[in-house]
């Protein structure tokens, strides 16, 4: 029996236009990676049951519209990679940059393991272990991170990562500004200025998103 798009809901989403505006000549490879994760995800716990019918726009292109803030030739520390959102999804579309995936849990690192490797990744690496085991191991130009804890939490976990003038990218919902509030000591703390929070994907056909933008200035 088949069981056409509308009626079956793990059926992955059709792609939007959005997703080959941002991926440009890596398509091929964002849709390989996508295809993947929408057969296995769920069995893998990667992603929940109901994810497949919003695959591309909530995870994909959602973790896409950061593409075009990644500086070249940057090194890039992704906090909490999970199933690839949104530093394997980053790393297929930005080939010019180095890209770091900090993940605890062992899975999640066997599967973006899994896809460097299917994908042919070569600006991509996977360090198991919590982030805050990496804050004397190395400093990188910018961290992302998406749905992995509240900024006031999240600014002293990255911080020690990044290089003064090193920059945060943190996608976030609609609650930001509140966020933004109750991190205001951690901020202070940490140096952290030019805070921005931009709105990405205008004009997209998908629904925009929020990135908390900001600096470190240790110096000055
Ligand atoms: C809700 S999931 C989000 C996964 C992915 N970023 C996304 O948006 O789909 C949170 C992830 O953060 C990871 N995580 C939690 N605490 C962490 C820490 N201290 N350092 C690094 N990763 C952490 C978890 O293992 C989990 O994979």
């Amino acid at each position: 029996m088949t069981v056409s798009r509308e009626t079956d809901p793990a059926a992955i989403e059709p792609e939007p236009a959005a997703a080959a505006v941002l991926a440009g000549d890596r398509i091929d490879v964002l849709r390989a990676f996508t295809q993947d994760l929408g057969e296995r995800g769920e069995e893998l716990g990667l992603i929940g049951p109901l994810e497949a019918p919003r695959l591309w726009s909530r995870h994909i292109v959602n973790s896409a519209l950061l593409a075009p803030l990644v500086q070249s030739g940057a090194t890039v520390a992704d906090i909490g990679t999970g199933g690839g959102m949104p530093g394997l999804i980053l790393a297929i579309v930005r080939p010019d940059a180095h890209f770091l995936f900090i993940e605890p849990m062992e899975r999640r690192c066997a599967w973006l393991t899994e896809q460097i490797e299917r994908l042919g990744l070569t600006n991509a690496e996977v360090r198991r272990g919590r982030v805050e085991e990496f804050h004397d191991a190395f400093e990188v130009d910018q961290v992302t991170a998406r749905a992995v804890t509240a900024l006031k939490k999240l600014v002293p976990l990255t911080a020690p990562l990044l290089r003064d003038g090193g920059e945060m990218l943190f996608l976030k919902g609609a609650s930001i500004q509140t966020e933004i509030e109750a991190a205001e000591k951690a901020l202070r703390k940490h140096r952290v200025r030019e805070i921005a929070v931009e709105e990405l994907g205008a004009g997209l056909d998908v629904e925009t998103t929020r990135v908390f933008r900001a600096k470190i200035v240790r110096h000055g």
